[in-house]
């Protein structure tokens, strides 16, 4: 028996990613073979037409579980009703930049997304940020929608997680489904703290299993300046792996399916001192469609000094944002 439609609105559908997202979301990866899927692509005007032809091979694609596409310049239209709502669009970085390099052109992107989501969106709407920097332009729609709880908003920090495991397994010559317990911590940027302390690989630590060296110099800086290295291999930043953090992070997290402990960029309730209201990344469980962070976790000196550092960066890029007027009185 067919579910109702999911109303599913991706923002940048004209873009890179957006292109590798919706005929996955269409076929049915993200909510799986008995949710049909009703899209909504949001563009500016000069994406439009790149969203309208996707628009078109998505209907060509006669997929079962896809009840209808739009496309819209207008956000008030495209998050009317919506229950999930991926926030990809936005500018990209290219070689030689940092992420918190487009804070201000892309930040200026998710507040009008915000209030749009507060004012039109459905009562169990889900939003995943993937537009960089993906945690600080999570904080800003968050706090344009004071009427959604905040727990609803999150940033994507899935694909480090992704990468953090296949590295992990890769050195340890395991299969990724062996691997348990990682987190990545903090801000997705060059500062995030991949933690395999709690890990587990084959059922034995993985503390046991390698060295600090070897992941203070090895392992930490390959996965936290994977997007950099991504860029200069491939000219452009990620987008396949990307798009399908998005999927992995979204359907984990509404259906629950498999996932025992990932990390995702949820708002803070002050676990682990990180400072209330910051989009940090966590350990996390979905729960009954929630993300829950994993608590009474551990933490050494050598997590702990790096989880401060990258939680600094989003301390930083929070007041950044404040200075700029990206944030509304009253939620600063
Ligand atoms: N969080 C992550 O792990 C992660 C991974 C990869 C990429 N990213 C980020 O995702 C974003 C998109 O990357 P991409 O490769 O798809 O870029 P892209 O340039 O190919 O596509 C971006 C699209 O967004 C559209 N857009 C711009 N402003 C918009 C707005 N206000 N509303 C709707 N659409 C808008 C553009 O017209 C364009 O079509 C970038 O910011 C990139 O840094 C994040
Ligand atoms: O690195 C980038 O700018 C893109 C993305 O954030 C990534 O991690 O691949």
């Amino acid at each position: 028996m067919l579910r109702q439609p999911v109303n599913v609105t991706v923002t940048g559908a004209g873009g890179q990613i957006g292109y590798a997202l919706l005929f996955r979301i269409a076929a049915g990866a993200l909510l799986g073979p008995m949710t049909p899927i009703r899209l909504t692509l949001l563009e500016i005007p000069q994406g439009l037409k790149a969203a309208q032809g996707t628009a078109l091979e998505l209907e060509d694609c006669a997929f079962s579980l896809l009840r209808g596409v739009s496309v819209t310049d207008d956000p008030a239209v495209a998050f009317d009703g919506v229950n999930i709502a991926l926030l990809v669009g936005s500018r990209p970085r290219g070689p030689g930049m940092e992420r918190a390099d487009l804070l201000e052109a892309n930040g200026r992107i998710f507040g009008p997304q915000g209030a749009a989501i507060n004012a039109g969106a459905a009562d169990d709407v889900r939003v995943l940020v993937v537009g960089n920097p993906a945690n600080t332009n999570a904080l800003i729609a968050a706090a344009h929608a004071p009427d959604v709880p905040s727990d609803r908003f999150t940033a994507m920090t899935r694909l480090d997680h992704n990468r953090a495991v296949g590295q992990l397994a890769n050195h340890l010559d395991v299969a990724v489904g062996a691997i348990h317990g990682l987190t990545v911590w903090g801000n997705h940027s060059a500062s995030q703290y991949p933690d395999v302390f709690h890990a587990t690989a084959e059922g034995r630590a993985v503390r046991d299993l390698v060295d600090e060296q070897w992941l203070a110099e090895t392992f930490i800086p390959r996965v936290a300046r994977r997007g950099s290295e991504i860029i200069a291999v491939r000219g452009g930043s990620s987008v396949g792996s990307a798009a399908n953090a998005a999927i992995d992070h979204v359907g984990d997290w509404v259906t629950g399916r498999g996932v025992d402990w990932t990390s995702a960029g949820v708002v803070s309730d002050g676990s682990y001192d990180v400072p209330l209201g910051l989009v940090c990344s966590f350990p996390v469980r979905s729960v009954d469609g929630n993300w829950r962070i994993v608590s009474g976790l551990q933490l050494n000196e050598f997590s702990r000094n790096r989880i401060e550092a990258s939680v600094a960066e989003l301390v930083e890029e929070r007041d950044a944002v404040r200075a700029l007027g990206l944030l509304p009185l009253g939620r600063r």
